[in-house]
């Protein structure tokens, strides 16, 4: 069994996709989905990893998406924001429901719903063993939460982001499209940046680069996958800055 002698990082960051909520549904929240991530996210919290989320909002609404079907941009990025604020309820729910404690923050204040985003309270709670969740986003239209997740990673100075999602790591192109895709172990930002390779959006690629923020992207529906990243073992892709030369 893992003890709080074998976690290799202190305090992380974790993404998890909007869509991962959705389980076999086509919209919506699956309880079913969130109550196996709270038992992950609760054996992290057991060997005394601090754990940050925040939570897409792609499995009830997309900016992008909306956009598209004929509604203005920035208000459905903000519909979009609000949805991972009710993602964001949800997982708290589930997380209380295993006995974590954990704090709702939004970026957008939300007085009686939740509370607002403050950087030093979120670090008093991560300290004290909390979960807390960022929710809204960046609080601006045009960004995604992986932007968003990158930028409070690297707010509350977590030691790496780890982006949920689901592929098992970062492919030569996009594996759902392509079968011939092959899986990288280890990239830089600059890597990823220069093969534009789609699995995070450039603007957190970018952010994590200018601040030295490491990323590892796995699978979240593999079961243990998140205790054996915690532990050090090595699961889907690192990026992070080579220090070697070419
Ligand atoms: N080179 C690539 N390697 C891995 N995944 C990629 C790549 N290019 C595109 N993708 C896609 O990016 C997705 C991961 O991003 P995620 O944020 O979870 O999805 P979404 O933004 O669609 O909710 C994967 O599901 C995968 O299909
Ligand atoms: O800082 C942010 C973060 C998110 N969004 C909106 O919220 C939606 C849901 O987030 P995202 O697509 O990143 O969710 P995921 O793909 O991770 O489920 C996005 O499409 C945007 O419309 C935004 O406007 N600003």
């Amino acid at each position: 069994m893992a003890n709080s002698r074998d976690k290799k990082y202190k305090r992380i960051l974790l993404k998890l996709s909007g869509e991962e909520l959705m389980g076999q549904e086509g919209f919506g929240i699956d309880p079913k989905v969130l109550d196996k991530m709270a038992l992950e996210i609760g054996q992290l919290v057991g060997i005394g990893v601090q754990v940050g989320l925040v939570i897409g909002g792609g499995n009830l609404f997309r900016g992008a998406a909306l956009s598209a079907a004929g509604l203005d941009r920035v208000t459905g990025d903000h519909m979009g924001m609000l949805a991972t604020v009710m993602n964001a309820l949800a997982m708290r729910d589930a997380l209380e429901r295993c006995n974590i404690s954990s704090r709702v923050m939004s970026a957008i204040p939300m007085s009686g719903i939740v509370e607002h985003y403050d950087r030093r309270r979120a670090i008093r709670f991560l300290k004290a063993g909390e979960v807390v969740i960022f929710s809204a986003g960046t609080g601006n239209p045009f960004f995604t939460t992986d932007s968003a997740a990158c930028l409070r990673g690297i707010e509350v100075q977590a030691d790496i982001v780890l982006k949920a999602t689901k592929v098992d790591g970062v492919y030569t192109a996009d594996p759902m499209k392509d079968p011939n895709a092959e899986r990288y172990t280890q990239l830089s930002y600059d890597e990823v940046l220069d093969k534009k390779l789609g699995v995070m959006d450039l603007t957190a690629i970018c952010l994590c680069r200018d601040h030295a923020m490491p990323v590892r992207v796995f699978k979240m529906n593999k079961a243990g996958a998140l205790l054996n990243i915690a532990v050090g073992n090595d699961e889907g892709t690192l990026i992070e800055e080579t220090h070697q030369g070419e």
